[in-house]
């Protein structure tokens, strides 16, 4: 019974090719518009790559999340290691994640043991690094750490990690064996007391990365380099999807973001038994991802300003609209006027609701390139589950 049930599930149709590219873990073997930031990272490194020993650079990379911190560094981290094996020197490269970390004792243990492969007991944070150290300078070993999200870890723990490890790294006879990369979110840092921030100044000074968020256009390029590698066909997730997708996730600039609502709307088209993605797809997606109660927020609403987001509702539910014109719009206001027997507000007034309702975030809108002319949409919400909140209570409005 249970072994049908599987095979049922695993015969019916799917649009997914390879699912797992779309994990977060996933990091593809092109990374599209960091090439810049690994630029900076061999920067800082140089001295690692060039004449191991020499030196041990630290480095400070920050930024908003999804914008590539954890794979940039891997990335970097792998040919690093790839550069010095041609020269016969041997560098492991080790990236820890320390948010869930909850003390110093416990992160210590986690880098020795992935750097090493030996679980140490019974010593504390200084004992275990300098044994450590010990290994790498017996078995003529160098070590690359990325240490990330180290933020958390201060703020849960108190304890100044960043402080503790680079005194570590200072006190290091040559050939110094150990750099380190550490990864900190953007927002954090922000709301860092002046003098801490002056403390991270002193220790990184110029090797420090600040990372942009991705802009629409290569939130575009993020997007589709995935949709080549997770769908089964080039049809299954059309170019204008993929805009929409890029358009919804930009104010945020996070490829992570993006890429989970991709993988979401897949999904849904696979639920639905169909054999590409379509707008609602991605609405429903959006809203798994990132939820947003807007139904008692509607009831506040004025009684017109309600009538022309139905019209805007309405237009889109219509399988292929992204984007609805605001001719399109104030015609479809007019018939919902007629169908209420109100008297409908002038066209000048509709876009003003349009642009109003834009602002406290119930819909999209944005100027056609062509027509110079307002056109709307909405992000946030599946149309159906929408209407199915909207459509009665204009109604009842009405009817009262
Ligand atoms: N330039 C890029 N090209 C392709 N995929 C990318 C790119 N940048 C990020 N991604 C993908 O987005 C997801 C998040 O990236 P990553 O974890 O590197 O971001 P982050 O800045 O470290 O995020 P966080 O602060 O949340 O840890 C990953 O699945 C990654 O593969």
């Amino acid at each position: 019974m249970a072994k049908n049930i599987v095979q049922d599930i695993l015969q019916k149709h799917t649009i997914f090719k390879d699912e797992s590219v779309l994990d977060v873990e996933y990091t593809p073997d092109s990374l599209m518009h960091r090439e810049k930031e690994i630029g900076s990272l061999a920067l800082f490194f140089r001295s690692l790559i060039e004449t191991p020993g020499k030196a041990s650079p630290v480095a400070l990379i920050y930024s908003r999340s999804g914008t590539g911190k954890t794979s940039i560094t891997k990335t970097f981290g792998g040919i690093a290691a790839d550069m010095l094996k041609s020269k016969g020197i041997d560098l492991k490269y080790v990236h820890i994640n320390c948010k869930f970390v909850t003390n110093m004792h416990a992160l210590m243990q986690q880098i020795v043991r992935s750097t090493t492969g030996a679980d140490v007991k019974g010593l504390s944070p200084d004992l275990m690094f300098r044994e450590m150290y010990r290994q790498l300078e017996a078995n003529d070993k160098y070590l690359l750490l990325t240490l990330d999200e180290v933020d958390w870890f201060i703020k849960r723990t108190g304890e100044d990690l960043i402080e503790q490890l680079t005194r570590y790294r200072e006190e290091l006879s040559k050939p110094k064996r150990l750099a380190i990369i550490f990864v900190v979110r953007d927002c954090n840092i922000g709301s860092m007391a002046e003098l801490e921030r002056g403390k991270l100044h002193r220790t990184f000074g110029a090797r420090t990365l600040k990372m942009e968020p991705y802009t629409k256009e290569q939130l575009v390029d993020i997007i589709s380099q995935r949709v080549q590698m997770a769908f089964k066909t080039d049809g299954s997730v059309p170019d204008d999807i993929i805009d929409f997708i890029a358009d919804m996730t930009c104010s945020v600039g996070d490829a992570y973001y993006a890429i989970q609502i991709l993988w979401k709307a897949g999904k849904c088209a696979d639920n639905f038994g169909m054999n590409r993605i379509i707008p609602e797809h991605v609405r429903m997606a959006k809203s798994m991802t990132d939820p947003k109660v807007r139904s008692e927020d509607l009831l506040s609403l004025p009684r017109d300003e309600k009538v022309v987001l139905q019209a805007v509702a309405n237009l889109l539910r219509i399988e292929s609209n992204i984007y609805v014109s605001l001719t399109e719009i104030i015609d479809e206001y007019h018939v919902l006027c007629e169908t209420y027997k109100c008297d409908p507000v002038d066209s000048q007034t509709v876009r003003e609701y349009l642009l109003d309702l834009s602002r406290i975030g119930f819909l999209d809108t944005k100027h056609a390139k062509s027509k110079q002319q307002l056109g709307a949409s909405i992000h946030d919400v599946p149309i159906v589950i929408l209407l199915e909140v909207l459509e009665p209570m204009v109604a009842k409005e009405h009817s009262d």
